[in-house]
């Protein structure tokens, strides 16, 4: 029988830890076969991002012609994108497909990986087409433009602009240190926003969670699982994924999540 297909719309990290490398990983781990679309080269590693290539606006075209013509694309999950160009292709390509959009704009790090142009992108094409757009506290907050609690940021972004119907927000994140637990809120339009809750893992091996979540989520949404169900199955992967990584003492910064199934052998 044929694997569902999940579609990475994402940047590369030299590190292996975030981007392309987290979702392809990701994918192949919960038994979705993972195309990949390129839309930069990032020089990165687990304290910076010290240089970004971006693909030109015609080749990322190219990559997704490429992908949709061909392959059965169950669901499409887009990370870094990088320019306000490139947003608004992903946004002409990809809606009607049911898709998760992970609004990258800065990295743990602190790099910034989408400025203030691809903020507004993201607002004015993206967002409006997703099926689910999965930002961290941060994000919800520079996407929004002001603060509020994670279930008011879901719930404020998951009504803003354009038409709400099918759009659900999750806000990822929450406060792991104040109550050893992780909350990320689910805002459904039509429905209370819903706490999900999992074990927080003590760790600061933790470079590509972001990514794993989103990505755990679309190859979840690829194999038929409901939004909430696929939501509860993603953060327990990458609870499952930090356990793993949360021994290790790889690089100097914030170690990678580990993309290895079952640990170190
Ligand atoms: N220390 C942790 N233990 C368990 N889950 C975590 C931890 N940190 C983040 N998560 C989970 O990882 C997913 C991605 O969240 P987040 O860390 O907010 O993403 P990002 O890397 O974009 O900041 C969410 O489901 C969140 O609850
Ligand atoms: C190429 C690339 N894409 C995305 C990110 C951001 O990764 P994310 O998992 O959201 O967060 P951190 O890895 O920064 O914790 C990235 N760094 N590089």
């Amino acid at each position: 029988m044929n694997p569902p297909v999940a579609l990475t719309i994402a940047g590369t990290d030299s590190g292996g830890a975030a981007g392309t490398a987290a979702d392809l990983a990701t994918f192949a781990a919960l038994g979705v076969h993972g195309a990949c679309v390129i839309t930069a080269v990032t020089a990165q590693d687990t304290t910076d991002v010290s240089d970004i290539h971006p693909i030109p606006v015609a080749t990322l075209e190219a990559q997704l012609h490429a992908v949709f013509d061909d392959l059965p694309v169950a669901a499409v999950k887009t990370g870094m994108l990088g320019s306000a160009e490139a947003v608004e292709l992903v946004a002409r390509l990809c809606a009607g497909r049911p898709l998760v959009v992970d609004p990258v704009l800065v990295a743990t790090s602190g790099a910034v990986l989408g400025g203030e142009d691809v903020r507004r992108a993201y607002l004015d094409h993206l967002l409006p087409v997703a099926t689910v757009v999965t930002p961290n506290l941060d994000e919800a907050r520079a996407l929004l433009g002001h603060d509020g609690s994670p279930e008011e940021l879901a719930v404020a972004l998951a009504g803003v602009r354009g038409p709400t119907s099918g759009r659900a927000v999750i806000v990822t994140g929450g406060d792991p240190a104040a109550t050893g637990e992780c909350t990320d809120w689910l805002a459904e339009p039509g429905k209370p926003a819903v706490p999900i809750s999992h074990p927080a893992v003590p760790t600061s091996n933790d470079h590509g969670t972001g990514c794993t979540y989103s990505s755990a989520l679309a190859a979840h949404l690829a194999r038929g699982a409901p939004l909430r169900e696929a939501a509860e199955q993603a953060a327990a992967y990458v609870t499952r994924q930090l356990a793993i990584s949360q021994s290790w003492t790889l690089g100097r910064g914030r170690g990678p999540i580990a993309h290895t199934i079952g640990g170190t052998r």
